[in-house]
Parts: structure tokens; sequence; C-alpha cells
């Protein structure tokens, strides 16, 4: 039946949706360790040349479906949120 369909499809995607924020969580533990790290180098938080690059790399990667802007709004966020963390 079409509503069972759906039904399933959502649960899946609520699954995935979970599975996605575990992951963003745990890059934010992996940029908090090196915070400390560039932190006892006198290195800045904040560096716009890597999240380019972040950004470029996986818009090679994922190009076919998604176009850079939209990659750069999936990310620019999640580095905001890791600079909040890291100055928390
Ligand atoms: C993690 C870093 O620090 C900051 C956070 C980044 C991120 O969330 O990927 C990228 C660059 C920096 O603004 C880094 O320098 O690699």
């Amino acid at each position: 039946m079409n509503s069972e369909i759906i039904q399933n499809l959502r649960s899946d995607i609520d699954e995935l949706d979970k599975q996605l924020m575990a992951l963003v969580e745990k890059r934010a533990q992996l940029v908090l360790r090196l915070s400390d790290e560039k932190k006892q180098l006198g290195m800045t938080e904040y560096d716009p040349t890597r999240e380019q690059a972040i950004i470029e790399r996986l818009y090679q990667e994922f190009k076919p479906t998604f176009s850079q802007s939209e990659i750069e709004a999936i990310f620019k966020p999640i580095f905001k949120a890791s600079l909040r963390i890291q100055q928390a």
C-alpha cells in the first residue's frame, strides 16, 4: 500500500537523519581536539582557507548531485557550530 511505503521511507529518512547528526557530533569532537592542538601552537581557530578547501574537495566529489553553493549551505553552519564549540 502506498501509505505504508511512505511510512517506511520516512522511517528510513529519520534513521539517516539521526546518523547524520551523530556524525556531525563526532566531527565536532575531532574539531575540538584539533583546536586544543592549535591553541598550543598559537594558531588561530578560524581558518577560512581550510574551510574553502573542504568545500572545494566535497564539490569535486559530489558535483553530479550537489552544486557548490548547496555544499556551502550545508557546511558553513557546521563550521560555524564547530567554532562556537571551540570557543565555548
Ligand atoms: C578544524 C579546524 O578549525 C576550524 C574548523 C574547521 C572545520 O570545522 O572543519 C575548519 C577550519 C577552521 O575554521 C581546522 O583548522 O582544520
